[in-house]
């Protein structure tokens, strides 16, 4: 054992604070309330003997080192803590305890300052000697008034903090006068805005002196003696009695001795209560940021603190990285929610084409959806794309121009759509986007004669044009002066159409693209008659599952997607059942008297559409299979396909009865716009009341009418 102590060997073993620590009005103390604190100190091997020993306040024996915090410099207004009492205590087995007890002012509190206490002898007043501890027993004590028995914290929060130095590195500082001067020189301090603005100063003292010889800190800065520095204080604008400066002041460093190392502290005060120097852990000493001057007279300049402008730059730095993250994270949200990026993407986009090779005719509209207007545009000659497009280069194009923010992503959601679901000859080819003015253009392949559901209406009101003149298509070859064969449309034709459709589908079925929103109105026909699948803007995938049925797309959909459940193929499966009804009605309105709120609830009690007029039985037949409850008892589309063609072969070209007879009683052609804006005035089609929909009333009526069950 290393114990200097001739006559015992004592050790401490370990030091604690005993009780909480108190605010406490001691009036032989002063008119000031005073925080006590008691620490308690157990010594091994120290024999008990009452009022032997002492603990000395000082360096060895006891000492009271203030530990620095974020707010790492004191001012002298800070006063020692006192030692009030010690006390040695037996506490049997040859230890002895030391209490002491401290009272600190009141300031401290308000600071949240730490302080070290630490006992390193003892005082042995018999033999005149101290007597060392072999360990030191130590222990930090913490003030924080929430933490203080008996203290008022609103008191504490009110109170500004001490000088603030170490947080002051933004300024610069430069050499405004040197010429011949060296022995003086002075220098110009700039505080950025932002040091005043933020901690609402009200004064700022510059310390300023020689660095102290090999008493650099653990960072290598300048470490300035407070003793020797000298001041400066400045005062923001407008505070009386203080040399007024306004974000710059200038310094003069007397006697200004070349071969030294000059620092520079600028501290900002809050409360001008406290405005002495401060000083660091009792040593008055104060880190500092060198002044380096070069020592050639005619070039002598100040350089700004090095590390000052570093974390200046690391600062900047930090709040350009965390802007820059916070708007990948913006941008990587607005895409992921409402594929907002997507326009802005169109520039590293394959298909994005050159304005100048489309030309839009804006006087041409081709028709209206809810995504706005179709326009026919016209691509320039030496346009070659995989499309290939009619003689005058013809295309239909879409505009975002006159959309809302949420059709706008639907917009987008069609292009993104068109291009996922790629290219077969019974799919409308997406031809590419164009951005004009900053509108982003859908160019697609044009079909000129738009889609199937008014095409097939044309035709029927010709067709009923010809019956009600008394020409039956079906009965003798009407002259071709008669009949402009261009206008009908054979059953030939029909089951065709429905082929081809199911073409497209089968070909989405192999990339496990489900459409979500097949109807007549989504197929278009070209001019050679043939069918093109268009409308992509609501496609789902297994990584994309869609469970909500499609805006006005409620007639169409399936049950199960009526239900929220997750669409599949056998989804389409049903819609392609109402686009079979759809076809075989000529144009006809499912579910024609009916909301789109009153669907699900029919469905769901078994309601299906009725046989269209002149369709066959095989065709319902299959219809209603497309609609049975359970998708997976639903025919798939290479099976519909072959009863489609099974049935089409009684239907040649040329057979006879090869035309629809149709029945404009039909309730499906009721109320149908384009017939009350179209119908001749002559018609004798019936005008009935539209009636209130009554779901039991629809389904007995269906029954009656078709008198037919699966
Ligand atoms: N590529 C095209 N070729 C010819 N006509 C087209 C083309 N695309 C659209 N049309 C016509 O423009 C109309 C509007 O098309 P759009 O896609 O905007 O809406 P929609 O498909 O009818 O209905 P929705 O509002 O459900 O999308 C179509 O009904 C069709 O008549």
């Amino acid at each position: 054992e290393q114990c200097s102590c001739s006559s015992t060997c004592v050790k401490s073993s370990s030091m604690a604070l005993k009780g909480r620590i108190r605010q406490e009005t001691r009036p032989e103390e002063g008119p000031e309330p005073k925080l006590a604190m008691m620490a308690v100190v157990y010594i091994e091997g120290l024999e008990f003997e009452a009022n032997r020993y002492d603990v000395l306040k000082n360096e060895s024996s006891l000492s009271i080192d203030w530990l620095p915090m974020s707010h790492d410099v004191i001012e002298s207004s800070r006063r020692p803590p006192k030692l009030k009492s010690v006390h040695f205590v037996d506490v049997g087995q040859e230890t002895t305890a030391i209490v002491i007890e401290l009272l600190f002012d009141l300031l401290n509190m308000k600071l949240r300052s730490t302080y070290e206490l630490r006992v390193g002898s003892v005082y042995d007043t018999k033999c005149d000697r101290m007597i060392d501890l072999t360990s030191h027993a130590a222990t930090n004590v913490t003030f924080a008034c929430e933490k203080i028995v008996g203290s008022d914290c609103r008191d504490a929060i009110k109170i500004d903090h001490h000088p603030v130095c170490n947080l002051m590195r933004n300024y610069h500082t430069r050499v405004i006068e040197h010429e011949n001067h060296v022995d003086q020189i002075d220098v110009l301090i700039s505080i950025e805005k932002n040091a005043h603005r933020l901690k609402k100063m009200r004064y700022f003292v510059a310390f300023h002196g020689k660095c102290e010889e090999n008493s650099k800190n653990d960072n290598g800065e300048c470490v300035l003696d407070m003793e020797k520095a000298n001041q400066t204080r400045f005062c923001v604008p407008n505070r009386v009695n203080c040399t007024r400066f306004n974000r710059k002041f200038s310094l003069t460093i007397q006697n200004y001795d070349v071969a030294a190392k000059y620092g520079i502290q600028i501290c900002g005060i809050l409360d001008p209560r406290f405005e002495s120097p401060p000083i660091v852990a009792g040593t008055r000493k104060i880190a500092a940021d060198a002044l380096t001057v070069s020592t050639t007279v005619s070039s002598l300049s100040v350089i700004a603190p090095a590390d000052s402008l570093l974390r200046t730059l690391i600062g900047y730095a930090f709040v350009l990285a965390f802007l820059l993250i916070i708007l990948i994270i913006f941008i990587s949200y607005k895409c992921a929610t409402g594929r907002w990026c997507k326009g802005d993407n169109l520039e590293n986009d394959q298909f994005l084409m050159d304005e100048n090779s489309l030309t839009v005719f804006e006087d041409i509209v081709i028709g209206k959806g809810r995504f706005g207007t179709v326009y026919i545009g016209q691509l320039s000659p030496d346009w070659h794309g995989p499309v290939v497009l009619d003689d005058q280069q013809r295309v239909a194009v879409k505009t975002n121009r006159y959309l809302d923010k949420s059709r706008k992503s639907d917009f987008f959601d069609e292009i993104e759509g068109a291009k996922e679901v790629g290219r077969h000859s019974r799919i409308l080819s997406f031809i590419g986007t164009v951005v004009k003015n900053g509108n982003v253009l859908h160019v697609m392949e044009y079909c000129s004669n738009g889609n199937l559901l008014d095409y097939l209406i044309a035709k029927r009101k010709y067709m009923v044009e010809l019956q009600e003149k008394g020409i039956n298509l079906n009965e003798s070859l009407p002259s071709l002066d008669d009949v402009d064969f261009d206008e009908v449309i054979s059953i030939h034709d029909l089951y065709r159409i429905s082929s081809q459709i199911c073409t497209a589908m089968m070909f989405l079925g192999s990339k496990s693209i489900v459409h979500n929103a097949l109807c007549a109105r989504h197929v278009l026909m070209t001019s050679d008659h043939n069918v093109k699948l268009g409308d992509f803007g609501n496609i789902s995938t297994p990584t994309t599952p869609n469970c909500t049925p499609v805006e006005n797309q409620y007639k169409w959909s399936s049950l199960e997607l009526l239900r929220g459940e997750t669409a599949t193929s056998l989804s389409d499966v049903w819609s392609y059942g109402v686009v079979l009804w759809e076809i075989f009605t000529m144009g006809g309105r499912p579910y024609y008297n009916v909301p789109d709120a009153g669907i699900r609830g029919l469905v769901e009690k078994g309601f299906r559409l009725q046989k269209p007029d002149g369709c066959n039985l095989q065709i319902y037949q299959l219809m209603r299979e497309t609609w049975l409850d359970n998708p997976t008892d639903r025919p798939t589309f290479s099976q519909i396909s072959q009863r489609i063609s099974q049935s089409a072969s009684q239907f040649t070209p040329e057979a006879s009865r090869n035309f629809l007879t149709i029945s404009t009683l039909c309730d499906y052609y009721l109320d149908d716009p384009s017939a009350s804006r179209e119908a001749p005035a002559t018609s004798s089609l019936p005008r009935r009341q539209q009636t209130h929909y009554d779901a039991a009333a629809l389904i007995s009526e269906s029954e009656r009418l078709l008198g037919y069950r699966l």
